[in-house]
C-alpha cells in the first residue's frame, strides 16, 4: 500500500535521513523503532507531506505522493495521529472528531461518530467537555478517534504512548490491536520498542538517519542487538 523508496530528507543543509527504503502492506501493523533522534518523526513527516522529501519517491497504492501538500496527502487516504495528541484544547471533544472529517463531504459523519463512542465510551461522557481538559489517556483516545473519523486507508501513530501511565499505555496498544482487526493499515513509531514490536506485523529499525534492520516483530525482538539496545535484556 506504502512504498518509500530511497527517500532522502533534509533540515537546511544537513541531511538526516539518508535514503530509506520500506513497504507497508494492505493491513499490515509496522512500527518503526530507534533511539530519539534516529529519524522516525522525520519519515512521517515526509509522508505526511509537512516536510519536503529532498529525493526518493513515496507511493500510495502506486500513486505518486511525494511532497504533495498535506491535506491533499489526507484526501488520499493516510491521516497521522501526532505525538503530543495535539487536539483542540478550547473545542469540545465532539468538535475535535468533526474536525477529522474536515476533507470529507459525505453524509455518514453522524454514524461515524457514534460509532467512535461505541468504541470509545469514555468520549461519550466527554462529548460537550473542552478537549484540554481531558486527562492525558483519554485525550490519546480522542486524538485517535478524530484520526479514524477521516476513514483513512493508512493510520500512522507518532509516539502514541509517550507520557501516559503504564495502565493507559496498555489500553493504547489494546486499542491499536482493535483498529488493525477492523482491517486499518498501521505505521507505527514508538518509543516504547516492546510494545511496539508485540503490535507489530513487521518492524524496521533506524540508526543515525538509515534502516539497519528489518524483520517480523517476533524477528526484531530476538534479534541481539535489538533485545539489548531497545528491550533491555
Ligand atoms: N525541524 C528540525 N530542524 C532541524 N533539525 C531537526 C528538526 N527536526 C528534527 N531534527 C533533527 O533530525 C534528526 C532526526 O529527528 P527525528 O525527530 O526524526 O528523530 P526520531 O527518531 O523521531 O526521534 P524522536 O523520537 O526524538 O522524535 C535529529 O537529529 C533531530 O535533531
Amino acid at each position: 500500500m506504502l512504498n518509500i523508496t530511497d527517500l532522502h530528507v533534509s533540515y537546511g543543509s544537513i541531511e538526516i535521513i539518508h535514503g530509506i527504503s520500506l513497504e507497508v502492506r494492505q493491513g499490515e501493523c509496522v512500527a518503526l523503532i530507534g533511539a530519539n533522534g534516529a529519524g522516525k518523526s522525520s519519515t512521517l513527516k515526509a509522508i505526511c507531506g509537512l516536510v519536503p522529501a529532498a529525493m526518493g519517491t513515496i507511493m500510495l497504492e502506486g500513486r505518486d505522493i511525494t511532497n504533495q501538500s498535506g491535506h491533499s496527502i489526507v484526501k488520499a487516504g493516510i491521516t497521522m495521529c501526532p505525538e503530543g495528541r495535539q487536539v483542540f484544547p478550547q473545542m469540545t471533544t465532539l468538535q475535535n472528531l468533526k474536525m477529522g472529517a474536515y476533507t470529507r463531504r459525505d453524509a455518514e459523519q453522524a454514524s461515524d461518530i457514534e460509532e467512535m463512542m461505541d468504541m470509545f465510551p469514555i468520549l461519550r461522557d466527554r462529548a460537550s467537555q473542552a478537549a484540554g481538559t481531558l486527562s492525558g489517556g483519554e485525550q490519546e483516545m480522542l486524538a485517535i478517534a478524530r484520526a479514524l473519523m477521516a476513514r483513512p486507508k493508512l493510520c500512522i501513530f507518532d509516539e502514541p504512548s509517550l507520557g501516559l501511565a503504564p495502565k493507559i499505555v496498555a489500553e493504547v496498544g489494546e486499542t491499536i490491536k482493535r483498529i488493525k482487526e477492523m482491517g486499518k493499515t498501521i505505521l507505527l513509531v514508538e518509543q516504547n520498542s516492546a510494545m511496539a514490536l508485540r503490535l507489530a506485523d513487521r518492524a524496521y529499525l533506524f540508526e543515525a538517519g538509515e534502516i539497519v534492520l528489518s524483520g517480523t516483530g517476533e524477528e526484531l525482538q530476538s534479534h541481539p542487538s535489538v533485545a539489548k539496545a531497545y528491550l533491555g535484556h
